[in-house]
């Protein structure tokens, strides 16, 4: 799909979509994040991986602006994201969409309330019938059935309430998503199925997305590339394929032990 050069009339040129510089993240005694680099080209998948503590979601959550960093230049969709601007605030929340870990849906909503919530904000003046047939396209879009507009979130399986969860995110046509273990929780076959409606999703309507995943497969079937968290830093951000070959003991025992082995015969056939 070919992409538009301005966001809501921000410029974006050349520019990634996201751009860290120096990210310093610190709770208390624990530093978490010691200079991060990264950068989320326009219209890719970048998969975020790294050990269980290492501050994957505190990136995203400094990324969106949701956490202040202790230093950070952050642009995100030609915007300064560490501004408190309105403004800016506005043009972010307006043109991210998010998949939290949880899927953090609220649980006295039905799926379609949910799915109105971000449009009613937005555009308050939208009649009801009209949102409705929105929240019941971004439904469908996610792969879930017309009739799941009307359940309650307790009302459906962990991969139904992912999926209400990404319609949810949807609601704003962002052109930027971000999802937080997508796959988590999920069995492969559900999991699997997931991966290539994102793949779907970024391929039929242009998206860029940013995915914290532990998910090997993942990675290997959707990721264009992966950042790797490391030692409080980004320590590469490659191609799966190139990452494999890093000399990094985190790395190697990510990529080349038994589970890793076996997504790569999975995806690409060669043990
Ligand atoms: N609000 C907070 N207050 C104190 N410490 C926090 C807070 N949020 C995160 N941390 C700490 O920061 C570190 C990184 O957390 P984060 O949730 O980003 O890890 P993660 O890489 O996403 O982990 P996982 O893969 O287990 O989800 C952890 O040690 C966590 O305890």
């Amino acid at each position: 799909m070919p992409q538009s050069n301005t966001i809501d009339g921000v410029v974006l040129g050349e520019a990634p979509l996201i751009r860290v510089r120096g990210l310093v993240n610190r709770f208390g005694e624990q530093l978490v994040h010691d200079g991060v680099d990264l950068d989320v080209q326009r219209g890719e998948i970048l998969g975020v991986v790294g050990g269980s503590g290492s501050g994957k979601s505190v990136l995203m959550r400094s990324i969106l602006g949701l956490r202040k960093p202790n230093a950070a230049r952050i642009q995100l969709l030609g915007v300064d994201a560490t501004s408190e601007d309105p403004a800016v605030r506005h043009h972010i929340e307006r043109n991210t969409g998010v998949l939290f870990q949880d899927g953090a849906l609220f649980s006295s909503l039905t799926v379609g309330e949910n799915v109105q919530v971000p449009l009613k904000e937005y555009y308050p003046d939208l009649p009801r019938s009209l949102r409705y047939e929105l929240a019941l396209l971004k439904i469908k879009l996610a792969g879930l059935p017309a009739n799941a507009i009307d359940k309650l979130p307790s009302q459906l399986s962990g991969g139904m309430r992912k999926r209400a969860g990404l319609s949810r995110a949807l609601a704003l046509d962002p052109p930027l998503l971000f999802l937080d273990e997508p796959t988590a929780g999920l069995d492969p076959i559900g999991a699997a199925a997931f991966d290539q409606l994102i793949l779907t999703l970024r391929n039929a309507l242009g998206l860029t997305v940013f995915l914290i995943t532990h998910d090997l497969d993942t990675l290997y079937t959707i990721c264009d590339r992966v950042a790797v968290l490391a030692d409080r830093k980004v320590i590469a951000t490659a191609p799966v394929a190139a990452l494999e070959q890093l000399d990094h003991p985190w790395v190697q025992d990510y990529f080349n032990g038994p589970r890793g082995r076996a997504a790569r015969v999975v995806t690409e056939g060669n043990p």
